[in-house]
């Protein structure tokens, strides 16, 4: 079987996996979180979003957790970011990349940033240009490639257009989002296959949730076609404000399993992700969502 030889992770715990919290969790939990992620050997910590806290509240003090945590040589420190506005509060918090985010779907598009698709590539093409003309890259996201919680079933001609017009724009690397984990092997593939049509391989990401338990069966898939950037949430952390019934991303700890098993480098320290996993669900006093996590755990005691 032919796989990448190494793959980046980009963690997405501190955004995707804390944003749907329903209790406010201190700017110092956040803070610890992030810093001790910055010690695995993890790349890229999407480490907040500067949206509406009328949208999002738990995403609110994301300037604060930007300005306090420490910065570790060789990490990315990135954030999502939807318009100009956005962009203004999250170079002034310091972050290193930001990431602008669209969907295949129409209704999913409104649900969640209150725009039509055409309307949302009309904001984010402005913000790309004034990014990069600060030297900061921009990340595209596409939410609801395979399924959409309102419109069921999505056309993988519509996720390649949209991923298509945000590598135009400016954007380096097009993350593919699997919003509600409804994707198996087969609609992963056909998905890819239409997307890889325009764009190169190595400027695609998928970002798999995991409510079907689907996750490292459609990430397995996507090695096999030479995806070698994957999205994943310490302990499984997350689920998106916009889609109800949405689990978690995919457990970082679940991957590292998964490719430590297959011989891919990621440079991850897969026993201080399962500590960190612990640590942050007794804080949210939440279940651990990983299964590599807990079972690991469970062995250390
Ligand atoms: C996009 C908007 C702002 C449009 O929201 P809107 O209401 O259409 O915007 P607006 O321009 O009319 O502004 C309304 C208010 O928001 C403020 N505002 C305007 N922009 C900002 C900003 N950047 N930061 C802070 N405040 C902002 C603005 O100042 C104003 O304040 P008011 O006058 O009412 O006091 C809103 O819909 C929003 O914030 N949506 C965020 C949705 C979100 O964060 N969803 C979760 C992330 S996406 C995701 O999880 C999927 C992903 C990426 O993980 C991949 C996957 O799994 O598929």
């Amino acid at each position: 079987m032919n796989y990448p030889s190494t793959v980046k992770l980009v963690e997405v715990g501190p955004r995707d996996g804390l944003q749907n919290e329903a209790r406010t969790i201190p700017v110092e939990d956040k803070v610890e979180l992030v810093n001790r992620l910055s010690q695995t050997g993890l790349k890229t910590i999407e480490t907040g979003s500067f949206v509406s806290a009328k949208w999002v509240p738990q995403m609110a003090n994301s300037d604060e957790v930007f300005k306090r945590i420490e910065r570790f040589e060789g990490v990315t420190y990135s954030a999502l970011t939807p318009n100009l506005f956005g962009l203004n509060a999250a170079v002034e918090a310091g972050v290193d990349e930001v990431a602008v985010f669209g969907a295949a779907s129409e209704s999913f598009s409104q649900k969640n940033i209150n725009c039509s698709i055409a309307e949302s590539l009309a904001r984010f093409a402005p913000l790309v240009e004034a990014a990069t003309a600060q030297g900061i890259a921009v990340r595209g996201y596409v939410s609801c490639v395979v399924g959409c919680p309102y419109e069921g079933a999505i056309e993988p001609s519509a996720v390649a257009e949209v991923a298509h017009r945000l590598l135009d724009m400016g954007c380096y690397e097009i993350s593919l989002g699997d919003t509600i984990g409804v994707g198996t092997p087969n609609s992963v593939k056909q998905m890819l296959t239409a997307v890889m049509q325009t764009i190169p391989t190595h400027q695609l990401a998928m970002h798999c949730h995991d409510t079907y338990g689907q996750a490292i069966a459609n990430i397995h898939s996507a090695l096999q076609m030479g995806i070698s950037i994957f999205d994943s949430s310490v302990a499984g952390l997350g689920g998106c404000p916009y889609a109800k019934g949405a689990s978690g991303n995919v457990a970082t700890e679940d991957v590292l399993y998964l490719l430590n098993g297959l011989g891919i480098h990621t440079g991850v320290n897969l026993d201080q992700v399962v500590a960190i996993g612990q640590f942050i669900s007794q804080r949210l006093e939440r279940d651990n969502q990983s299964k590599a996590g807990k079972a690991l755990a469970a062995k250390t005691g």
